[in-house]
């Protein structure tokens, strides 16, 4: 069918309006933005019951991604519309932020669809990256108390999509300590991406939609990944079984040391007994992208993290750059050799 580009407006999570890149077919307008790639596509989950979620996912992946996004006035202003708002909006922001910062065109560097679907279960609280074959985004509810919608927050949505960046590329496999840097990554460049897209500046995750009646807390810090329980030092690593109850190792907690590197390599300071001389956002987030995507792969450990951002400085700004240096001193801060 003929794609025919509109703009509407819709209301967010948060009760921020947006512009948005919408799709007319006759007289119905649906979240499709054919502006970007070969499209940003939202769809509704419906709410299909929780029941199903806990099974396989061969049992999801009959109900996603749901159906196409669909409004009669191309304005998406009911409390119903906020989480695909924002998740259109969003997925929208983050094509733009890897296009801008480092010429990579979508997930996969070749235009791919980004397809998200939100309204996923039943007062879900989570979020997350459907690799193969279904290759979208999924963003639950929340229950309102420890989470608003998920897509409400553009670092966790930035979160997500790097997700599918990883897997394109170093394909990190999500256990132990090459998924605690897969984690990290997509901390790093969600906080990268938000305070790009002048949405912070702050080193937190998912601050926006974590315990809306608790202010000033988050789910994660990379500025000091303690202040929520995770470890900041490789003498804190947290060794847990590799299951689902373990976290598969941990990665959503030993992240902590990956992203308290990044910070200090960014932003300097003394860790560990040592002293980092920051280099910024910019460098460091050149540093992280070509070491994902140029050396890591999918069983690389912290200390050959350390090997390729090292090779990346090096790459990038000369073997007796202070910023080779940096990338030394932070990880020496943290433990890692
Ligand atoms: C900040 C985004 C995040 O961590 O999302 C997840 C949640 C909320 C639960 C389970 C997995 C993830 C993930 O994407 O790693
Ligand atoms: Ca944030
Ligand atoms: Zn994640």
């Amino acid at each position: 069918s003929f794609k025919i580009d509109s703009v509407g407006t819709g209301t967010g999570v948060l009760g921020d309006v947006k512009s948005l890149n919408t799709d007319k077919q006759g007289n119905t307008y649906y979240l499709q933005d054919n502006t970007r790639g070969d499209g940003i596509f939202t769809y509704d989950g419906e709410n299909v019951h929780q029941r199903i979620l806990d099974r396989s996912l061969r049992q999801i992946m009959r109900y996603l991604p749901g159906t196409l996004w669909s409004d009669s006035d191309n304005v998406f202003n009911s409390s119903y519309d906020n989480a695909a708002v924002d998740a259109h909006y969003y997925a929208g922001l983050v094509y733009d932020y890897y296009l801008e910062k480092f010429n990579r065109d979508s997930f996969d560097n070749q235009g791919a669809a980004i397809k998200s679907t939100v309204h996923f279960g039943r007062n879900y609280n989570n979020a997350g990256w459907l690799g193969e074959p279904l290759n979208q985004m999924m963003y639950g509810d929340g229950d309102g108390v420890n989470w608003l919608p998920f897509s409400g927050a553009y670092d966790v949505i930035a979160h997500e999509i790097t997700h599918a960046v990883t897997d394109r590329t170093a394909n990190l496999l999500y256990q132990n300590q090459s998924g605690a840097i897969n984690e990290a990554m997509s901390d790093i460049f969600g906080v990268l991406a938000e305070n790009w897209a002048g949405l912070g500046p702050d080193w937190l995750m998912g601050e926006d939609i974590y315990t809306p009646n608790i202010p000033g807390d988050a789910l994660r810090s990379l500025a000091d990944p303690t202040l929520f329980g995770d470890p900041d030092h490789m003498d804190d690593f947290v060794q847990l079984p590799n299951t689902r109850e373990g976290d598969w190792g941990g990665v959503h907690i030993n992240s902590g040391i990956i992203n308290k590197t990044a910070y200090l390599l960014s932003e300097g300071g003394n860790h560990g007994g040592v002293t980092v001389n920051g280099v910024g956002q910019d460098n460091m987030g050149d540093i992280f992208y070509r070491s994902l995507t140029q050396y890591l792969t999918e069983s690389s450990t912290f200390s050959q993290l350390r090997s390729a951002a090292e090779q990346s400085a090096t790459d990038l700004y000369g073997a007796n750059s202070s910023a080779v240096t940096s990338v030394q001193q932070a990880f020496d801060a943290v433990g890692i050799n």
